[in-house]
């Protein structure tokens, strides 16, 4: 590439849609530069998936001590919520490091501060720092979408939930998609009473509904209320305490209020108007090369305007292809792999691939597994487990979703199946180590 510039390729933020295939990038020998304004590592890492999973951990462990029952001497887990955040912090402390350390030792340079595009070649960094790349990636995530209604700045986001010291008696959610579920999860084995106030009446939309509705029956006998078309107004302070005035004249007394209703393009002050990349409230818009309307800007991972899911195996996968491009390792058009989903409710509902109802319409074999019953799901006594599985006319496994503790591991096992149309004789020649999860779910492909 050209010295014409300061870097041949240059990322503007430092999340999983930049550092995957930055360092990698730089390893080739292309000058990279790494624009970051906070921790790198972004949202995932410090903030999202990381935290939450960490946090999550106890959880899952209390469910399960408290389904074992007598067959443990001190059954009746509780969590400590401050230990439980400690822990969180202890794990994720030092991952910021450690991308760096990867990125730097690779030969990419980082640089600290917010950038804003002064031309198609150049970004100012914090208002002074002038810095230019023949090729810019703009890699800058989502924020949290906040309700435009009185008092909204009463209410908090997820990055607020995750550093919570101390736990509110009374949380109430706005909205009903991942963040709402499982920090309702977290907060409510905890021992918070939670309340969430749904926009419809639908919870977690892209999910294959009767296993929503098994994961939303069993947090209501756990004490969490659900108010559908709750329709929110205003949140207001009064006393000691929040208000939250929803419904025809309703009013909820609550002390944490988590403002979950979506993420939007973090696209603040980027200085877009100096250049020419279109975009919209989606996101930005790429062509099959994730190349902006500004041929020599691209763009990564949950910024894109596109109907991938917004989630961190795709920022990776997105900041890779980038990789192979710019190192000119290929030149075709990027063809996205089937990117299965989760969400970390207890139970987990996970899902790869064609959705049941697609498949129904498409007329496909639908099957379902009681898993609950199964002699190897019993074994840690689960009492919500099933999978369904979609079939096509030639018995290849097309689509697959699983409620079950362990649904993030069986559709992972599964999705070679799925990605690689394995024909049911290549399934059948698959000999798996046994008991284990992992042979279960071969048994379903
Ligand atoms: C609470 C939560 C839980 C999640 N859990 C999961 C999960 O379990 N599994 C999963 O797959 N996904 C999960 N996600 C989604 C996942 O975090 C994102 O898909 C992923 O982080 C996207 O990576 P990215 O690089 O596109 O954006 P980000 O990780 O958001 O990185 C963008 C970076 O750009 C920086 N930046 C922005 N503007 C500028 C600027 N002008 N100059 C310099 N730097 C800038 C930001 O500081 C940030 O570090 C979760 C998200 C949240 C919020
Ligand atoms: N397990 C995971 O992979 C995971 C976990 C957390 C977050 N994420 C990522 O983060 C993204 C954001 O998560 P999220 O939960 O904020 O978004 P989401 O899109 O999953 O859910 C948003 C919710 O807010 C509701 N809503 C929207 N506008 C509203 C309004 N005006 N009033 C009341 N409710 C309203 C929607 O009906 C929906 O229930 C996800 O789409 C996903 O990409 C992934």
């Amino acid at each position: 590439m050209t010295t014409k510039f300061d870097y041949d390729v240059l990322y503007i933020g430092g999340g999983h849609g930049s550092h995957d295939g930055a360092a990698p990038l730089a390893g080739t020998g292309v000058r990279v530069g790494v624009i970051e304004s906070g921790l790198m590592g972004g949202t995932c890492t410090n903030r999202g998936c990381n935290a939450k999973i960490a946090l999550d951990e106890a959880v899952k462990l209390t469910r399960e001590s408290n389904r074992l029952g007598d067959i443990l001497n001190h059954h009746q887990m509780t969590i400590n919520w401050s230990r439980n955040m400690a822990h969180k912090q202890d794990i994720i402390d030092p991952l910021p490091a450690g991308l760096e350390q990867r990125l730097t030792s690779n030969g990419a340079t980082i640089i600290r501060g917010h950038a804003r595009f002064q031309d198609a070649h150049t970004v100012v960094v914090d208002g002074k720092q002038t810095v230019t790349a023949d090729k810019i990636v703009i890699a800058t995530g989502l924020k949290p979408h906040r309700l435009d209604i009185p008092g909204t700045d009463l209410a908090h986001d997820s990055t607020d939930f995750l550093n919570l010291q101390k736990l509110p008696a009374r949380i109430t959610i706005i909205g009903s998609g991942y963040i709402s579920m499982e920090f309702a999860t977290i907060a409510n084995a905890a021992g918070a009473k939670v309340t969430i106030l749904l926009h419809g009446d639908t919870v977690l939309r892209h999910f294959y509904q009767p296993y929503v509705k098994a994961v939303v029956e069993d947090l209501k006998q756990r004490g969490v209320t659900f108010v559908a078309n709750a329709n929110v107004q205003s949140f207001a302070k009064t006393g000691d305490h929040l208000e939250v005035a929803y419904g025809d004249h309703q009013q909820l007394a609550t002390d944490w209020i988590l403002d979950a209703t979506g993420r939007i393009p973090n696209l603040d002050d980027l200085g877009l108007e100096n250049v020419n990349v279109d975009y919209d409230r989606h996101g930005i818009q790429v062509n099959d090369h994730l190349q902006t309307t500004e041929t020599n800007i691209y763009a990564s991972g949950d910024v894109i305007k596109s109907t991938q899911p917004k989630l961190t195996p795709a920022a990776t996968f997105e900041s890779k292809y980038l990789m192979q491009l710019f190192s000119g390792e290929t030149t075709a058009a990027i063809d996205f792999p089937v990117t299965p989903s989760v969400v970390f409710t207890s139970p987990r509902i996970a899902q790869a691939g064609m959705s049941v109802d697609d498949g129904k319409q498409q007329g496909l074999t639908i099957s379902t597994n009681d898993l609950a019953h199964y002699w190897y799901y019993r074994i840690d006594k689960e009492p919500l487990a099933a999978s369904t599985q979609i079939h096509d006319q030639d018995g290849h496994l097309v689509g697959v979703t699983e409620i079950s503790d362990q649904a993030p591991e069986a559709i992972n096992t599964l999705l070679p199946a799925i990605e690689f149309k394995f024909s049911p004789a290549q399934v059948n020649r698959l000999v798996g180590l046994f008991p284990t999860l992992g042979y279960a779910a071969w048994h379903r492909a």
